[in-house]
């Protein structure tokens, strides 16, 4: 019998399951993960956070003494990062006394990324360098709308399309052209205007569905705004279906901050594999 200890978190309402296997033991599989995201039958979230020694990641060549943050979508599927997630996952590491702040240094698939927890509690977290692709990419919404998106690299692939998301019909995936633009898959995000420097976006998440809120979405949609608009660096408000996050950038690099919550602790018992 498989029984783990978990955390249950969320930032901005985009939510994990959190594990700790600090010595790469737990040998979870991909069936692992969708059962534990799964709402239903298991705990339930958005994507996963494995918390594990730096030391164990072979892709990892920085300091080996980091806590690494091993993200999984719901699906079981990798990603290079999660905004709200390294949120989440500092938060964890503070309230179990794995790390100490308030700086903590977090390593993922995208590189190091350093991050703060702030006098009011949100989390601040070098999101590293932003990169708008040139050209344009073809989306349609299952309702029928049809954008031209703007191809966004935040470590993970986002294209970012402009048109009031409010009426957009996200329950199915929408569609998007040329495949070879995204041979790995992409994040969708939907966004429209709401004052200077302040935005609205909804977002299809690769490997989830739509989800309250994707962090690396908000600094693509950020990006691609800044790009369109022709503005120059600053601090950017963005609300998101599960609240807001503010967003900088300046000279090509972003930083993100928002809440991070952890709402649950428990233990849970996995099915037999
Ligand atoms: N919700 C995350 C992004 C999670 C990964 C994404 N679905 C992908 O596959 O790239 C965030 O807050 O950034």
């Amino acid at each position: 019998m498989r029984r783990w200890r978990f955390s249950k978190g969320h930032g901005t309402q985009n939510d994990f399951v959190v594990l700790l296997d600090r010595e790469n033991t737990l040998d979870m599989s991909d069936d692992d993960v969708r059962w534990l995201c799964d709402r239903r039958a298991g705990i339930g979230g958005d994507g996963l956070l494995r918390a594990v020694r730096a030391r164990h990641v072979p892709e990892w060549d920085g300091d080996p003494d980091l806590w690494f943050m091993d993200y999984r979508n719901a699906d079981g599927s990798l990603a290079q990062m999660c905004g709200n997630g390294v949120r989440v996952f500092v938060r964890y590491l503070l309230d179990e006394g794995l790390a100490t702040g308030p700086d903590v240094d977090v390593a993922t698939r995208a590189g190091l990324r350093p991050a703060s927890v702030l006098a009011d509690g949100r989390v601040r977290v070098a999101m590293g360098p932003v990169a708008v692709g040139d050209g344009a990419v073809h989306v349609s919404t299952a309702d029928g709308s049809e954008f031209e998106a703007t191809p966004v690299d935040v470590g993970n692939p986002h294209a970012v399309s402009f048109g009031p998301p409010r009426a957009l019909d996200l329950t199915r995936p929408p569609a998007w052209a040329p495949a070879t633009a995204f041979p790995e898959g992409v994040n969708l995000e939907f966004v429209e205007t709401v004052g200077a420097r302040h935005v609205a976006m909804r977002v299809y998440e690769r490997g989830v569905g739509e989800t309250r809120s994707c962090g690396t979405g908000t600094v693509a949609v950020v990006a691609a705004s800044q790009a369109r608009d022709g503005d120059g660096d600053g601090t950017w408000t963005v609300d998101v279906p599960g609240g807001q996050v503010e967003v900088e950038l300046a000279d090509g690099q972003a930083w993100l901050t928002g809440p991070a919550v952890l709402v649950a602790y428990g233990e849970v018992t996995l099915p037999n594999a």
